[in-house]
């Protein structure tokens, strides 16, 4: 049997997740927190699970590296700097890095980029996400997974397109551009919305999450598959075969 072990074990995903592992007939490898030896997790593990916080990933990037455990990486708010490092890592163990394992949002970014390609850029592009008051990142990991859909069918990078929550004189929208906002509250688990508005008509691509065991369920999935996998970086479409 497959042996995962956690990065961030007793969080909120953490704890999901350990659930998923039983029911998945995978097991706990063990789990790591702040201050636990991430190095010694990932030497005993067959595959590691990050879900913990975006300045904990370095270390455990050179622990997966170290120990050539492959590694799924659920946990958001990266910097372009910390991108860079995985694709760097990547070419000595196997990751898979997403902003969300559902099978629906995987699915969701797909019709994004379809939609996008299809509508042209006369269509103006709005992701608008809703979380639960605890979360520390914004734009969520998903609404930026969608917005590179979004402009991946416009051909274009989304560092190029991305205009991030608006305020004051903004002045009239800029053709092309794909807006990002976000809201905070209460126990929201994850509220996803793609908005193509075009002249006198609007289509609205929305994702809502019941719960947090589809992101578990998926992030167990991603591990198994993961797990004997070559070197490389992954995608969550290659593990559902989207
Ligand atoms: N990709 C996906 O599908 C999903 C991704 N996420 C992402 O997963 C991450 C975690 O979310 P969530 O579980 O809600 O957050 P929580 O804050 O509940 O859990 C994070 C856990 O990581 C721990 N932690 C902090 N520093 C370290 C460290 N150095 N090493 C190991 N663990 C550490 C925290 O401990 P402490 O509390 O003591 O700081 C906490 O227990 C977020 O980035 C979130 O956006 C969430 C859901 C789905
Ligand atoms: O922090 C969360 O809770 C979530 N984070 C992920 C994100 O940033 O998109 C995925 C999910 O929406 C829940």
């Amino acid at each position: 049997m497959t042996a995962i072990g956690i990065y961030g074990s007793a969080g909120r995903m953490g704890r999901a997740i350990a659930g998923a592992i039983v029911d998945q007939g995978a097991v706990l490898a063990g789990g790591c927190e702040a201050g636990g030896d991430p190095l010694a997790l990932a030497r005993i593990a067959d595959v590691l699970v990050d879900f913990s916080t975006a300045s904990a990933l370095d270390a455990h990037l050179v622990a997966a590296r170290t120990a050539g455990t492959p590694l799924v990486i659920g946990t958001t708010g990266l910097s372009a700097a910390q991108h860079a490092a995985i694709d760097e890592v990547a070419r000595d163990v196997a990751i898979l890095q997403t902003g969300n394992t559902s099978l629906g949002v995987t699915l969701l970014g797909m019709l994004v980029r379809e939609a996008a390609a299809k509508l042209g850029a006369d269509w103006d592009i709005e992701v608008v996400e809703m979380h639960h008051r605890h979360k520390v990142d914004a734009p969520s990991g998903t609404a930026l997974l969608l917005g590179e859909a979004a402009a991946a069918g416009r051909g274009a990078p989304l560092s190029e397109l991305r205009v991030d929550g608006r305020g004051g004189l903004t002045g009239a929208r800029s053709d092309g551009t794909i807006g990002l906002a976000s809201l905070r509250g209460g126990s929201v688990i994850g509220d996803h919305s793609v908005i193509f508005a075009g002249e006198g008509e609007r289509i609205e691509l929305n994702h809502r999450a019941d719960d947090r065991s589809i992101f578990a369920r998926g992030a167990v999935k991603a591990a198994l598959w993961l797990a004997d996998r070559p070197a490389g970086r992954y995608r969550m479409g290659d593990v559902l075969g989207l």
